[in-house]
């Protein structure tokens, strides 16, 4: 199945100190999703943000809000993030002990489910779990931090999570995301990859300039 490619800017890479602005300028500038990652200094070596700024965000923008949980243990804090406003949540397995019953909670929410496999984690792993997801999400570097180099290896695996979605006959996304720029948003694509996440490639140059970076991600 070939869909329109949506580009998912990370805001992690936005001004914090102006981060409701920033979030309306991506939104202006034709994103689709607004990504948020969410790290707690224990799961990654980084601290973002938690549920009271996602729900601070949520009059910003009508776009759907792709909340990235970084956070260990992660069970305890998807009933906040739902609250707060996320329409799609996306758990790491080595986030919590049960990652089939996490996913489940977070559709019992109302919310869609998303699963991540780190740049080490193999595509093996959703081998029980693609029938329960609607996003599916390889990490293109080791996360905790925006501005890192892609990993190509994770190319190979984005090309053999699209056959297992073709396979399973599931509208399942596949999303890409760091080092995402105009050399590896192709590449991505190419592979398989059906949503873009963007960070220091949506927010450089300002806010003038993110209409022109989001039309270049897409190819143009
Ligand atoms: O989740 C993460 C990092 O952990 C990413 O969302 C980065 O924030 C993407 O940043 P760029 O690589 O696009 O600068």
């Amino acid at each position: 199945m070939t869909r329109p490619v949506l580009i998912s800017p990370s805001i992690l890479s936005a001004d914090f100190a102006r981060l409701g602005e920033e979030v309306r300028a991506i939104d202006e500038a034709g994103c689709d999703w607004v990504h948020i990652d969410v790290m707690d200094g224990h799961f990654v070596p980084n601290i973002t943000i938690g549920p009271a700024v996602v729900k601070a965000l949520r009059p910003h923008t009508k776009k759907p809000f792709d909340v990235h949980l970084m956070i260990s243990p992660v069970d305890l804090y998807l009933d906040a993030f739902a609250s707060a406003g996320a329409d799609i949540i996306t758990v790491h397995p080595e986030a919590g002990p049960h990652i089939h019953r996490t996913v489940q909670h977070i559709r019992s929410l109302g919310v869609k489910a998303g699963v991540v496999l780190n740049p080490g984690t193999p595509a093996k792993m959703l081998d029980y779990l693609i029938d329960d997801v609607d996003l599916i999400l390889v990490m293109s570097v080791n996360p905790g931090f925006g501005g890192q180099s892609f990993i190509p290896s994770q190319l190979r695996k984005i090309e053999a999570i699209r056959k297992m979605i073709e396979k399973s006959g599931r509208d399942i996304r596949l999303q890409v995301d760091g080092g995402i720029d105009l050399i590896t948003a192709p590449q991505a694509i190419a592979a398989g990859a059906d949503v873009l996440v963007a960070g220091t490639a949506t927010f450089r140059g300002g806010p003038s300039a993110y209409a022109d970076n989001i039309r270049a991600l897409r190819g143009g």
